[in-house]
């Protein structure tokens, strides 16, 4: 499917909202921002929930033109809408649940097939059972299966993660990631939680006061510098790697284009994709490759550009390692006295990766 063009503008009550979004057709775009940025109404606005003033265009279907007076009512939008909270009938047990969307599809709309979407979200043992009996992980992943049994052409979920506890969050973060391998048509996830939006998201809408303030593929964006304080918090780069070899002595090595790292041993196949993220704290810099430094991750890198950092005396750097980026706080006097300069040629000495 090609891009979904969403442009929705209102004022209230003191606080305006004025986006213009275009993501791309396949993979998860996250909408991530602080609370009070306008996550949720951007969300509502695209499945119809809430008409805002505005246009959307999802691939070759216009769902809403004020300028020609068409809304597309949110029953005719071909949406699947996953809540916080998994509003699954409570009198209904999980395959009726699972059965009510699908089962008021028109006639001729292609019918998901219901057991192997179970399958996908692990949920065929539960098929029986009445939604009061699940935990809330896996009563949200039957609140998915049910969103994709509506055969959507659009998938939306609003912070599915948020009213779980860490633990039923680690548990069904595989399946999200299981439906991103398999899904074909495009989710647009809502999520204030940084390691979500990491692990889950390819392109990034980041969203502050009502506003769009950076968007584009993940690993490109996250690595701006010019991002408001509101994002700096947590400032670092996601790599998607390829698992590339094992050492015998207990170390896996990654690649990425244009690097390379050692971590402790993974045991998926070789090739297998992982992700894993660098804080800019993690990363300093030196001129020459330390032989004498207990780091193992030394990387030859280029100085991109040089900005100040959220923290007082800080500087964040973006070095490209090939054509990969990766960000470095350091204080504002050694990026002084290494006479940092954009072309400079160093090595980026990471302290530390979290594998995601
Ligand atoms: N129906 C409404 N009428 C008036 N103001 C609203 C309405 N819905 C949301 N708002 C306001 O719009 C702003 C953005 O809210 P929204 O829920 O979209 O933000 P969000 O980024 O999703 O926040 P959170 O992460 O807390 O859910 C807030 O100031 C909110 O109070």
């Amino acid at each position: 499917m090609s891009q979904i063009e969403a442009q929705f503008r209102v004022v209230r009550d003191g606080f305006t909202l004025d986006v213009a979004l275009s993501l791309p057709g396949e993979g998860i775009s996250a909408l991530f921002g602080p609370s009070g940025s306008g996550k949720t109404s951007c969300l509502r606005a695209i499945a119809g929930l809430e008409q805002l003033p505005g246009r959307l265009q999802v691939g070759d279907e216009i769902w809403q033109d004020d300028s020609r007076g068409l809304f597309v009512p949110p029953h005719r939008r071909a949406i699947g809408y996953v809540f916080q909270e998994a509003s699954l009938f409570p009198h209904l047990s999980v395959r009726q649940n699972l059965d009510y969307g699908r089962r008021r599809l028109a006639a001729g709309v292609p019918r998901g097939d219901l057991e192997e979407t179970a399958e996908l979200l692990g949920i065929r043992p539960l098929l029986d059972r009445t939604p009061h009996s699940l935990s809330g992980g896996e009563r949200q992943r039957a609140a998915i299966a049910r969103a994709l049994l509506c055969a959507p052409r659009l998938l939306l979920m609003d912070e599915p993660l948020a009213a779980l506890d860490l633990k039923r969050k680690q548990e069904i973060l595989p399946y999200l990631e299981r439906l991103h391998q398999e899904l074909a048509i495009p989710l647009i996830y809502v999520s204030h939680a940084p390691d979500e939006v990491a692990r889950l998201a390819d392109h990034l809408v980041l969203l502050n006061q009502g506003s769009v303030v950076a968007s584009g593929p993940l690993t490109e964006t996250l690595a701006r510098l010019d991002l408001p304080p509101a994002f700096a918090d947590d400032v670092g780069v996601v790599w998607t790697t390829r698992l590339a070899g094992h050492a015998d002595d207990g170390l896996s090595q990654l690649t990425v284009p244009g690097g390379e790292l050692w971590v402790a041993e993974r045991r998926e196949p070789l090739g297998t994709p992982l992700r894993c993220r660098i804080h800019a704290r993690d990363v300093s810099l030196s001129l020459t490759r330390a032989a004498d430094s207990s780091i193992l991750n030394l990387l030859p890198a280029t100085v991109e550009a040089l900005a100040p950092a959220d923290t007082p005396g800080h500087v964040l750097v973006r070095l490209a390692l090939g054509p990969t980026p990766l960000l470095a706080r350091i204080t504002a006097r050694s990026a002084h006295q290494l006479a940092l300069a954009p072309g400079m040629a160093l090595w980026a000495q990471i302290k530390a990766v979290a594998l995601l």
